[in-house]
């Protein structure tokens, strides 16, 4: 490893930069902070020593100095006797580690394993990063729609500010990945995004998500645990399925909103957050608002820049363009060479009404591009498009049948119902349905389904 030692006393820089070599590492020295800075813009080191009482200077600040231009470095403080809260005060700046003044050639073998190993870690972390982006398709943020190019462009306007945005749309129009986009256009884009799903838990475990809970503060709690709140904590907190927060908690988010205040489960200590919200909802709020189901002065905290994304038929200039983008992300990831849609399957695609939204979509084509058997995708590869298939086979079946005199809603029951029915986990009906699992569970529990 290349090791660069800033250290001002001249005889522990030079002692240190000896033990690195006799460890066959290689190793500069630099008295100051400018120096340093020079050196590192020559070449690339791998880890840092930096004293944190340089001479007129102070460590943290060239700490932060060096994190900010060269993030990827590890740097490890040199400290000297007592200076403990100062060293851990470097650890949260963005230090590894540090070493105490005098250190022997055992202590800086360990720490260079540390080194190693988190260096191993990061490069793991990178690849499988890289791994995911290739397996999910890109969001596409360009329209045809007017409706969609404005809903975006006050979306993108908004995603610096810190400002509450309300994402209203039906399940699978985007609003997920919306969130997320606007966080990576924030400047919090290198802080956390952290996602909770409001229906997928009871009131008790959604609280201890949220706010985190003390050891005892219920049956289970075996241990502290600090929420979602804080893990998000100088980043976006993006709360799916916010119509279904329970009334006793909206008090507790509008005290987080208002002040960025709140307390675990069985606390009485008040904690800090800077977060950001994204909330995103299918349901009418201001519906739930005039029923008394929704706090009104929450609604109005949430709601101060509030978006409809569209459903995907009445955004119908854009389904080619989506179907497309599909077709090509699956085509490479299944490495076939399936180049385009039929004529008849274009029409299909642009008939039908895509109740999933994008996320049926996806799935459709994906399918699709699986099953293609020549360069074409035709009409057959797309079932849930052809007229006539029925979900519940036909006439003679129970139930209500593709074709028949019944409303999208009803048909859409019928079909959840025969899929619970025939799937032992509520995760394997999702995946079948093309929705998430907390808006199955939501629906489920609608209909008064266990
Ligand atoms: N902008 C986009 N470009 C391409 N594909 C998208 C886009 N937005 C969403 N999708 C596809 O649709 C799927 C569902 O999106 P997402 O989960 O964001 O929807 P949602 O509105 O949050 O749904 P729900 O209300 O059910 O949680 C994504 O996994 C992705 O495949």
């Amino acid at each position: 490893m290349d090791i660069l030692v800033i250290d001002d006393d001249e005889a522990i820089r030079d002692a240190a930069v000896q033990l690195i070599e006799d460890c066959d590492h290689y190793a500069e020295g630099a008295e100051d902070s400018t120096l340093a800075m020079e050196a590192l813009k020559l070449s690339t080191f791998d880890v840092v020593l930096l004293d944190l009482y340089l001479r007129g200077e102070n460590g943290l600040d060239v700490l932060a100095k060096i994190k900010e231009r060269y993030p990827k470095v590890s740097v490890i403080m040199i400290t000297g006797m007592g200076s403990i809260p100062d060293a851990v005060k470097a650890t949260q700046l963005g230090a590894l580690d540090f070493l105490e003044k005098p250190f022997s050639r055992e202590q800086f073998a360990m720490i260079l394993q540390r080194v190693k190993r988190h260096r191993q870690l990061e490069v793991k972390v990178e690849e499988l990063k890289e791994e995911v982006a290739t397996h999910q398709p890109q969001g596409t943020y360009e329209s045809k729609s007017p409706v969609v190019r404005d809903a975006l462009d006050v979306l993108f306007r908004a995603a610096g500010s810190t400002a509450s945005i309300l994402l209203l749309g039906e399940s699978g129009t985007g609003k997920s990945m919306i969130a997320k986009e606007i966080h990576a256009r924030s400047t919090r884009k290198n802080k956390p995004f952290v996602t909770v799903n409001c229906p997928a838990l009871s009131k008790e475990l959604l609280e201890s998500e949220l706010f985190g809970h003390v050891k005892g503060a219920f049956t289970g709690a075996l241990r502290d645990t600090r929420g979602k709140v804080h893990a998000a904590d100088g980043g976006t907190l993006f709360l799916d399925e916010i119509g279904e927060l329970p009334k006793e908690l909206q008090p507790k988010l509008l005290r987080l909103l208002q002040e960025w205040e709140y307390e675990r489960v069985g606390d009485t200590k008040t904690y800090k957050a800077d977060v950001r919200i994204i909330a995103a909802t299918n349901r009418d709020l201001a519906d739930e608002v005039k029923n008394g189901e929704f706090r009104e002065d929450l609604y109005f905290r949430l709601n101060v820049i509030s978006v409809a994304l569209p459903s995907l038929r009445d955004r119908r200039e854009d389904l080619l363009h989506f179907a497309e983008q599909y077709l090509t992300f699956f085509a490479k990831q299944y490495r076939k060479e399936v180049r385009e849609f039929s004529p008849s399957a274009k029409e299909a695609v642009m008939r039908y009404p895509w109740p999933g939204n994008l996320r049926e979509m996806r799935n459709a084509i994906e399918r699709a591009v699986i099953l293609a058997q020549g360069p074409n995708i035709d009409t057959g590869d797309l079932p849930a498009m052809n007229a006539g298939i029925s979900v519940s086979n036909t006439a003679d079946g129970d139930g209500p049948w593709i074709g028949g005199e019944f409303s999208m809603e009803e048909i859409e029951e019928s079909h959840m119902l025969k899929v619970l029915e025939t799937t032992s986990t509520l995760s394997r009906a999702a995946e079948i349905l093309g929705i998430n699992e907390a808006t199955l569970y939501r629906k489920r529990k609608r209909l008064g389904l266990k």
